[in-house]
């Protein structure tokens, strides 16, 4: 568990993942609006690693009638993967390192015309407490990094395997303010910071990938934020 040998970069992933999601997307950023749908927005940088786009995305979004350590349990848990990964063609979990932190393997539908892709990486769970505003609610981060495992090396099947950071922030805002054993669903609003860097692994045009991340993400978060409203809405509030 926490004395396991990748526990300090998941510590210190995650903690950064944490600021970088809190930071906002005004200013000197370069962040760019490319796709908008109600409450959901989401920028891009438009940036290349060694001639191959690796665009950082953070996508902002509101959703009402869940809290935040919901949406990031759906987010984490394995068995509700299938129910709203709708590019996911494969995935096992190929370690449980503690109770908040398993290592997945997951294999993606192949995007023509690149070839398909798979993804080795850690994912975290954790509260953190608001340091800045004590009355607001805790945070609830979920962090995936990819990792290496000896079982599973890259390129070595049909697949080119993606490197990706890949966090989800949520905080809980309940309004109006309410004791705790009379809170409703309906006055709850899950506030979500979305971000992603996805190193596509070997060649991929960059055209291809740029109209495959502004097809997919806008999709990828409502089909995961419907999920969540929809998993929990007849379910006690988990806070
Ligand atoms: C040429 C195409 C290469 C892209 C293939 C691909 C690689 C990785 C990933 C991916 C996306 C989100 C995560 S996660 O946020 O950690 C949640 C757990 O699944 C992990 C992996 C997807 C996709 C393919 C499509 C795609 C691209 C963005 C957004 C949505 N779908």
């Amino acid at each position: 568990a926490k004395n396991h040998k990748l526990w300090p970069e998941i510590e210190k992933v995650t903690l950064e993942q944490l600021h970088y999601a809190r930071l906002g997307v005004g200013g000197a950023g370069g962040w760019q609006l490319f796709a908008e749908d109600g409450e959901m927005k989401m920028y891009r940088r438009e940036e290349e690693a060694d001639g191959l786009v690796v665009d950082p995305l953070k996508a902002c979004h509101m959703v009402k009638g869940v809290t935040a350590r919901e949406v990031c349990e759906i987010f984490f848990s394995p068995e509700y993967r299938s129910g709203w990964e709708a590019t996911l063609e494969d995935m096992t979990v190929v370690e449980t390192i503690a109770s908040d932190t398993l290592v997945f393997l997951q294999t993606h539908k192949r995007i023509w015309p690149a070839s398909q892709r798979d993804a080795l990486f850690w994912s975290h769970m954790r509260s953190v407490a608001d340091s800045e505003d004590q009355d607001a609610a805790d945070l609830w981060i979920v962090c995936n990094h990819s990792t290496e495992h000896p079982q599973y090396p890259p390129n070595s099947g049909k697949c080119v395997r993606v490197y990706l950071t890949v966090c989800l922030v949520c905080q809980t805002f309940i309004d109006p303010p309410k004791d705790p054993k009379n809170i409703r669903r309906e006055d709850l609003t899950c506030k979500i910071t979305y971000c992603s860097v996805v190193n596509p692994g070997g060649w991929a045009p960059a055209s291809v990938l740029r109209a495959v991340y502004k097809r997919e993400y806008p999709k990828f978060l409502k089909r995961f934020t419907s999920f969540c409203i929809d998993q929990c809405k007849d379910k006690p509030i988990l806070f």
